[in-house]
């Protein structure tokens, strides 16, 4: 049995990165960039106005109620603009070019027309006033985005911005996923009493997709060694990460730890001190990774965001594994006996957090309504209300 902490220091240690790729930009959200990405161009690429307004040069407004002579106009997307001359202004629109020879832009607000003449109220006017020059945001040449940088919208739109139609990126892991149980349940199955309507599937995969990853092949095996096998075998084939739920305790029937050891996963670590989720089995061969996840849903659950995501989340570049950990105050006092650390779903409202009902393994009810695990090791087994705990924020 391992800690919580060697655990995950096992899961880091063993997750390496994995190969690159090139994706289009629009299929890029949530990877990781494996190389820098350079500006081919500069942002902005030309002098822009980011006002509504008139482009004057800044040394003509001598006091407030200077008259210019209104010569021309400049609109968004026009590409040549006319030249001005000092005394003179020109009628431009947010985002449109700057005349060259002008050095600032006074805001509609701040004028008045009068037949062909423009009134500037305001005064003084400093150079390059609503005026965004060329390389204001990046320059040609420089680097926009560093390796490592998490692909965001805005990283998206940055890039486009730019003319960038592809990225370098680490790929994501393939996935696949064994459930195991001669008392699963395929939904629309008729029930019977012994059976059940297997969700783990449902859930590991809704949790991968929210990675972003839907490259999962999925497999089910009854309890019994030779189909446990054959899946796995199957399963490794052409998979960087084989998750399995149950078959890993101790019954007669769970069959899951010596189907790995026949197929040549190390072992790196079974059972954790933790509830839920002790019988958490990790192991690898060469750079497969191997997570044999209780059956128990709420135990496979915890075990997927705590151990499996950060693995994940390394593979694919990722310099931040874990879920957001923050200390909060807890709403209701708290307490637990036993040698295990506590994992317990939670629901954090404003700057509080609340452990909720319904904390035993088999039961999802309170994980559908939570956002948050709370983390309580041993050395922290009675929680006053109003006393800081460990918070994992899922990740929504
Ligand atoms: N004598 C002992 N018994 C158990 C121990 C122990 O230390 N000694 N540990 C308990 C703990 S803790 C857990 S957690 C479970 C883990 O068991 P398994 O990983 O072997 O899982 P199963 O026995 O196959 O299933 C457990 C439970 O979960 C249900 N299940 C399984 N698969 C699914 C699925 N895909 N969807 C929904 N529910 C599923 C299954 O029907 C069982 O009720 O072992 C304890 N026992
Ligand atoms: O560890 Mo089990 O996951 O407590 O039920």
């Amino acid at each position: 049995m391992v800690t919580v902490n060697e655990a995950k220091q096992k899961v880091i240690a063993n997750s390496k990165v994995l190969s690159i790729e090139t994706r289009g930009l629009a299929d890029a959200l949530g990877y990781v960039l494996a190389e820098d990405v350079i500006a081919t161009i500069s942002l902005p690429s030309f002098r822009q106005s980011s006002m509504d307004g008139y482009a004057i040069i800044h040394t003509d407004i001598v006091k407030n109620g200077t008259i210019l002579k209104l010569t021309g106009e400049s609109k968004a997307g026009q590409t040549e603009v006319s030249e001005m001359i000092s005394g003179n202004a020109i009628r431009i629109f947010t985002g449109a070019r700057v005349p060259a020879e002008a050095t600032a832009v006074i805001m509609q607000e701040h004028t008045s027309l009068v037949e062909n003449e423009i009134v500037i109220n305001e005064f003084p006017v400093s150079a390059g006033k609503n005026v965004r020059e060329i390389g204001r945001q990046i320059s040609e040449g420089a680097v926009a985005l560093t390796q490592g940088t998490y692909l965001s919208p805005g990283s998206i739109g940055f890039l486009q911005g730019m003319n960038v139609n592809q990225v370098t990126v680490f790929r994501k892991p393939r996935i696949g996923l064994l459930l195991t149980g001669d008392e699963l349940l395929k939904v629309g199955e008729p029930l019977v009493a012994g059976k059940i309507y297997e969700s783990n599937s449902a859930m590991l995969i809704a949790a991968l997709s929210q990675e972003g990853i839907f490259d999962i092949e999925l497999k089910y095996a009854d309890d019994d060694l030779d189909s446990t096998i054959q899946a796995f075998k199957e399963l490794t084939e052409n998979n960087d990460v084989i998750l399995a739920s149950g078959g890993i305790s101790v019954g007669d029937y769970d069959f899951v730890g010596v189907a790995l050891q026949v197929i040549g996963a190390e072992q790196v670590f079974y059972k954790v001190r933790q509830k839920p989720g002790k019988p958490l089995m990790f192991g690898k061969r060469e750079e497969k990774l191997f997570f044999a996840l209780p059956g128990n849903p709420a135990s496979s659950l915890v075990c997927y965001y705590e151990y499996v995501l950060p693995a994940i989340r390394i593979m694919t570049g990722r310099k931040d594994p874990f879920l957001r950990s923050l200390k909060l105050p807890s709403k209701y006092a708290y307490s637990f006996d036993g040698e295990r650390d506590e994992f317990l779903k939670a629901l954090v409202e404003g700057d509080e957090v609340m452990p909720l009902d319904g904390q035993e393994s088999f039961a999802l009810r309170s994980f559908a309504v939570a956002n948050a695990i709370i983390y309580l090791p041993v050395s922290q087994s009675k929680v006053e209300s109003g006393e800081l705990v460990e918070v994992h924020l899922l990740p929504f």
